[in-house]
């Protein structure tokens, strides 16, 4: 696949979480994301489940993804919650083991922190559905190497491209690859007519320092 074919698939899926409305702009009521940080914009990758095509285009640029980046894998891996639906697609659809793993081990039963089977040796790709700070995908990928799994990459939808989160998967030594960004985002929003000039201009002020960024009145 070529870096042009890339650029179509996430321009693609870009295209396809605005028309599903995934994306939903905020500026003054801010969503609070799981890293605490309060954004204006928030995209609800979970909304894919609701439409088949959508969802098997997905799966099918991880499947690409996956053999292209990391070759060769014995696990396919979701993070709890929204992680685990595209990691039974993609791991379905090569027919291959699939396992979860819990943002913390559950309190019952077995205790587990990580469900389905990863034995030690194995490769195994980890599906998340979108990275803000990274934390949540490099907890999980963590917890694979910790049973001696061996984490070949995560695989995202979708990333908001932050120096935080590469430098959170650059310390850990843990490849991260996206099938779209908030860059190609903003691009195909921008040229549909889904957001205003306005809208940009405020995202751009929030984008540079998220973690300090206060709603205007
Ligand atoms: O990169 P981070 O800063 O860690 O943020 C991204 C994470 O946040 C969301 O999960 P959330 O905690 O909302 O839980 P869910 O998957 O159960 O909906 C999302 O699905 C990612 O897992
Ligand atoms: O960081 C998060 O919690 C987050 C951001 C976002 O845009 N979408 C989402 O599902 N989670």
């Amino acid at each position: 696949m070529t870096k042009q074919m890339d650029q179509n698939r996430a321009r693609t899926i870009a295209h396809m979480l605005l028309q599903i409305n995934a994306v939903t702009l905020r500026p003054n009521h801010p969503f609070t994301w799981t890293s605490g940080i309060k954004s204006p914009i928030y995209c609800d990758n979970r909304l894919t489940m609701a439409y088949p095509q959508v969802r098997d285009f997905i799966a099918e640029g991880f499947v690409d993804l996956i053999h292209r980046e990391w070759g060769q894998v014995d696990v396919v891996a979701g993070t709890a919650t929204a992680g685990i639906p595209h990691a039974a697609f993609v791991s379905q659809k090569m027919f291959l083991p699939m396992a979860y793993i819990r943002s913390s081990a559950k309190g019952h039963g077995k205790e587990n922190l990580i469900e389905g089977r990863i034995r030690a040796g194995q490769r195994v790709v980890v599906i998340e559905d979108l990275v803000s700070t990274g934390g949540s995908s490099v907890k999980a990928a963590q917890a694979v190497q910790e049973i001696g799994g061996i984490v070949a990459g995560v695989a995202a939808i979708f990333t908001y491209g932050f120096e935080k989160a590469a430098k959170t998967f650059a310390e850990a030594g843990i490849p991260l690859r996206t099938l779209t960004s908030y860059e190609v985002l903003l691009q195909v929003a921008l040229a549909n007519g889904s957001i205003s000039e306005t809208e940009v201009e405020l995202l751009a002020s929030w984008r540079k320092d998220p973690e300090h960024w206060e709603p205007t009145a």
